[in-house]
């Protein structure tokens, strides 16, 4: 699939939205890509993961674990495990800190795949790595749907994407006059009680 391919798949479920929005990091946008809406679909989330998994098959080879945090990362992950023949596992936020809760273990020489929905700063995804150093395991690399940074996002590990696109994204001191004009709205969860 092209990167406009995995576009018309989130114009499809509605889930390419306009407005003024907060990222996860703080930052904010003009566009935000409503995964959720995407993931609600099981034959959209079959087919943007199973074109992801071919990717991955090629660069990593063999996948033991599938890792993604939470919440985003949960359902991409849980498919592309599906199409890899891997189990899934999620981190979730205790105190802010992604934890690896609920029983979820690696076994030492386990082959881990970071799984995430976007990837916009890379934060969330490096600190999915931060977690995984605790537990045994060989973090072999990452898998994203879209990476918004275009390729420029740093996170800590060699990342396969399915679509790269470069939407902007400013400091909040920092916003164009169009942003300034419209309320903003924080759609995802980091931050939440
Ligand atoms: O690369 P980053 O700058 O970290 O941004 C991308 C992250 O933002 C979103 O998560 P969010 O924390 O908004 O919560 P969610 O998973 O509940 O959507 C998304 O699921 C990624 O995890
Ligand atoms: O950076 C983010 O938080 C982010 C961007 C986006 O387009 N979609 C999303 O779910 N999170
Ligand atoms: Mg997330």
């Amino acid at each position: 699939m092209t990167s406009e391919d995995v576009l018309a798949v989130f114009k499809e479920a509605g889930a390419l939205l306009e407005g003024h929005f907060i990222l996860s990091s703080g930052r904010r946008s003009p566009v935000f890509l409503q995964k959720a809406l995407v993931f609600s679909r099981p034959d959209l989330s079959e087919k943007l993961c199973k074109a992801l998994a071919e990717k991955l098959t090629a660069s990593f080879g063999k996948i033991d674990v599938v890792a993604g945090p939470a919440v985003g990362g949960i359902i991409p992950g849980y498919e592309l495990a599906r199409h890899l023949g891997a189990r899934a596992i999620f981190a979730e936020r205790v105190d802010g800190q992604l934890q690896f809760r609920r029983g979820f273990s690696i076994a030492a020489g386990e082959r881990v795949l970071i799984a995430e929905d976007i990837v916009t700063t890379g934060l969330s995804f490096r600190e999915t790595v931060e977690a995984l150093a605790k537990l045994p395991g060989e973090v072999v690399g990452g898998a994203c749907i879209i990476d918004r940074s275009g390729g420029r996002a740093d996170v800590g590990c060699k990342l396969i994407s399915l679509a790269q696109v470069n939407f902007p994204d400013y400091a909040p001191d920092d916003l164009p006059p169009e942003l300034q004009k419209l309320e903003a709205i924080k759609p995802g969860s980091r931050g939440l009680a």
